[in-house]
């Protein structure tokens, strides 16, 4: 019996084989990930977090290297809507990650050196699979619930659509069902500004890394995450304190400063080849696509219940990708809630205080329970 109220990091390495998407088999399959809660004898109760492109498995206990809270804990916590008073909550390091999961920085035992470029290419799908074999491992048969948000949102998709007997509910948050060309766009333009980087080395950079690449491509897929009132509301056109130079190309502006300390620190947190792997994910989802090209048909063979919320300023997945989510699931025959909420803080409303957002999911939750 598992009995964890309060979040603690766990590895396993699990013999695989996980056949992916893409033909190759990996094994073995390295999972990290925190449990909160206490699983019910009958196994009732589970929940499963799923976290976005840079996150990871620390969603509500304080990140272990920053001290930071945890990125949902805003949503999953004591008295929160995602409660380990009443749930077994589960959340993973995604395949592809670097956050202790299997992925481009795992050491190759072919090798005995990072896998780098040669890890097998990965889809959303392939990372709900891997989570399914951690549950398999902790004695989850049936979630109670999956909630995501942005590619945590595709991860809560995929998973009815993957494995329609072993989820009874869904919460998608700011997300999509398949990338749009704007979508792949962006990310392409954060990818060659990683390999442009002559530090990348193919992959090959060991303890050196492409920072300056990185956080280019950290910098262009922020602005992504917010949105034009936001920026002005926060920034503006607001200068730094200038000193006798006057005008030049330092981060003049104070929303130019912004976004270059978004950068850098996240070179500090993240792994560029894993940035590749996800963001290449991201980029092949499509889930009509991988159900005969239509969406409805991803759903049908499911009877989990749907809860949806889009944020009005969401720019990067926009109300009318949920929308179309939800015309599939009506023409299947599930049972959907949706809801589009105000916000002026774009796509990353969701890891924000969204009080509106926390009502939904509570009143969705309690209504499956
Ligand atoms: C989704 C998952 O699964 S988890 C992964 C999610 N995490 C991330 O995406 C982390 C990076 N993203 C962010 O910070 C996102 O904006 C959010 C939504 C998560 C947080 O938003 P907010 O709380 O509004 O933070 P904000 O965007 O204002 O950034 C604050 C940081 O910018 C810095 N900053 C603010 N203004 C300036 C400026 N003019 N010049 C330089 N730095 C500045 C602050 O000092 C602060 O730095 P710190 O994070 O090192 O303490
Ligand atoms: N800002 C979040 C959401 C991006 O989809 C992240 O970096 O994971």
């Amino acid at each position: 019996m598992i009995d964890e109220r309060f979040g603690l990091s766990r590895h396993v390495t699990l013999p695989g084989p996980l056949r992916l998407d893409g033909g190759a088999l990996l094994a073995p399959v390295e999972i990290a990930y925190e449990t909160y809660g206490t699983l019910a004898p009958d196994g009732g109760n589970a929940v499963l977090v799923c976290h976005a492109l840079t996150g990871d498995q620390h969603v509500a206990s304080p990140h272990p290297r920053t001290g930071k809270p945890g990125w949902w804990s805003r949503l999953v916590g004591e008295g929160k809507p995602v409660d380990p008073a009443r749930d077994f909550i589960v959340c993973a390091n995604v395949l592809g990650s670097c956050m202790g999961s299997s992925g481009p920085s795992t050491i190759n035992p072919a090798t005995g050196h990072p896998f780098a470029m040669a890890f097998p290419v990965i889809t959303i799908r392939d990372m709900v699979r891997a989570q399914a074999m951690l549950l398999d491992h902790l004695g989850v048969g049936v979630l109670r619930a999956v909630v995501g948000g942005s590619m945590g949102g595709m991860q809560a998709l995929s998973w009815p659509a993957t494995f329609p007997d072993r989820v009874r509910a869904a919460v998608v948050i700011a997300s999509t069902a398949r990338h749009t060309a704007q979508n792949i766009a962006f990310h392409e333009v954060g990818r060659q500004a990683v390999m442009a980087d002559p530090k990348w080395r193919g992959g090959d950079y060991r303890d050196d890394p492409p920072a300056a690449g990185l956080s280019v491509a950290r910098m262009a897929a922020h602005i992504t995450y917010l949105s034009e009132a936001g920026l002005t509301e926060k920034f503006g056109r607001k200068l730094q304190a200038r000193d006798a130079k006057g005008f030049g190309f330092d981060a003049d502006f104070q929303v130019e400063s912004y976004l270059r300390h978004q950068g850098l620190s996240f070179v500090d947190r993240f792994d560029a080849n894993s940035y590749l792997y996800i963001t290449r994910a991201m980029d092949y989802f499509d889930l009509a696509e991988e159900h005969g090209g239509l969406l409805a048909n991803a759903f049908r063979a499911t009877a989990a219940r749907f809860c949806l919320v889009s944020f009005d300023t969401d720019w990067l997945y926009p109300t009318i990708e949920s929308r179309h989510i939800v015309h599939a699931l009506n023409a299947a025959g599930r049972a959907v809630s949706f809801v589009e909420l105000s916000s002026p803080y774009g796509h990353d409303a969701f890891l924000l205080d969204a009080p509106e957002m926390n009502r939904v999911v509570d009143g969705f939750l309690k209504a499956v329970a």
